[in-house]
């Protein structure tokens, strides 16, 4: 597969689809979710997102030689099919980890907020370390929150020390961020590793938070759980079942949104950019397009603080969670379609959203003010004018 021009199919949910890739062949989109195996049948390369599932079924007799994910999650794609096959294969981990933890971050201090806590006073659990959860560990760290952290694979592998065990997390956390990926098999598939029996040792209060993939919880369970015990406060990014949404567990939700935690515009193009690199590898071609060519200059790049304590402000004009939360509320009363419709609506016509590193924080503060926007991960330039 090195002669171009490529036949190239690719979700049409995936941006900078044209200066990365129209110089190497034709590009035909589709809506990822419903994609056929006609649609894909004489395509060279498939370019995918977390709605395609990417097998046998979808992809034999085809002509495609190389599978990309623009996401960082795997789950959707039959890895073992396509290595039988020798069909390349890229994802794009940690394309959009950071606008996970921006979204993470944002939901908790609203959180904070509302129910009047302070995140220092609080012991949060952190379920899975990896690209997202260990940039989370880091920026929770800085901002001196207590942390707990459970991830199995990584204390097999590097030692218990530093690791605690999922049930001892569940019990002892104020907080619980929830950040593995999909997996049913291995020795430690995460399909439903929050269930009936271990969601049961959760402190009364807790804020439960899932932004990893939606039947890590179970959600029929959750609901059960939550409707049972009025002070649990649920923040949900990722739903069993998606695009159907149980709009009794989301009504129950202080925080509910469509599967977007990842989709600042800076992690989705990162993401077909990741791609970009990965097919001009296998061609064997130069990859002599930057990031910085084509993603745009954040529309919101600089903010003098005028009321330094408020650490809310420079979140709010970055990333307005209120605003998804709202969006994707109002179309719960729908029917089951309408739903199912509606959840993909709002995400292929998602707002555009920077990540909180675009955000240069100007003015005079004090330092342990300073200390914390630092760690919120803004751009501060403290006491410079200009
Ligand atoms: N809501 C959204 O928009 C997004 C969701 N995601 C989801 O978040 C997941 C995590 O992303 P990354 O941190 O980048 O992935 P990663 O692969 O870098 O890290 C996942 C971590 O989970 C750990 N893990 C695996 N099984 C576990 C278990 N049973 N218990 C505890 N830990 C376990 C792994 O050892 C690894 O350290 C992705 O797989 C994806 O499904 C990712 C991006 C956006
Ligand atoms: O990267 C991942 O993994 C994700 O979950 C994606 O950000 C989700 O976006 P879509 O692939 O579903 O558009």
């Amino acid at each position: 597969m090195t002669d171009l021009p490529l036949t190239i199919v690719a979700d049409e949910n995936i941006p900078a689809l044209e200066p990365l890739f129209q110089h190497l062949g034709r590009l035909h989109t589709y809506p990822g979710r419903t994609l056929s195996p006609e649609q894909v049948r004489d395509a060279d390369v498939l370019l995918v997102r977390s709605v395609t599932r990417v097998d046998e079924r979808l992809l034999s007799g085809s002509s495609v030689r190389f599978v990309g994910t623009a996401t960082i999650g795997t789950d959707h794609v039959d890895q073992d099919w396509l290595a039988q096959q020798g069909i390349g294969f890229s994802s794009a981990p940690g394309c959009n980890a950071d606008s996970v933890v921006d979204y993470v971050l944002a939901a908790l201090l609203h959180t904070a907020q509302d129910q009047r806590f302070d995140l220092r006073d609080k012991t949060l659990g952190i379920v899975g370390v990896g690209n997202v959860g260990h940039r989370l560990q880091g920026r929770l760290e800085q901002l001196g929150v207590e942390l707990l952290l459970c991830d199995p694979p990584r204390a097999a592998n590097e030692g218990t020390d530093g690791f605690v065990e999922l049930e001892y997390l569940l019990r002892s956390s104020d907080i619980i961020c929830m950040h593995t990926p999909l997996t049913r098999t291995g020795a430690w598939p995460t399909h439903h590793l929050l269930n009936a029996d271990n969601m049961a040792l959760l402190k009364p209060d807790v804020v439960l938070l899932n932004a990893g993939r939606g039947p890590v919880i179970d959600n029929a369970a959750l609901l059960q759980l939550a409707n049972a015990r009025p002070q649990m406060s649920l923040i949900l990014d990722v739903w069993e079942h998606e695009p159907w949404v149980d709009a009794e567990l989301a009504s129950r939700c202080r925080l509910a949104t469509p599967h977007i935690a990842g989709y600042a515009l800076d992690g989705k193009i990162r993401g077909t950019w990741m791609l970009y690199n990965a097919l001009c590898e296998q061609l064997g071609r130069p990859a002599d397009i930057g990031l910085s060519q084509v993603l745009p200059p954040s529309p919101v790049s600089s903010m003098k603080l005028n009321r330094p304590d408020n650490l809310l402000a420079p979140v709010r004009s970055v990333y307005d969670i209120y605003r998804d939360d709202r969006d994707f509320r109002a179309m719960l009363g729908d029917t089951e379609t309408d739903i199912k419709l509606g959840f993909d609506r709002l995400r292929r016509f998602y707002p555009e959203r920077r990540e909180f590193v675009t955000l240069s924080l100007k003015g005079e503060v004090e330092p342990d003010a300073a200390q914390q926007f630092a760690a919120l991960g803004f751009n501060c330039h403290w006491g410079n004018d200009d």
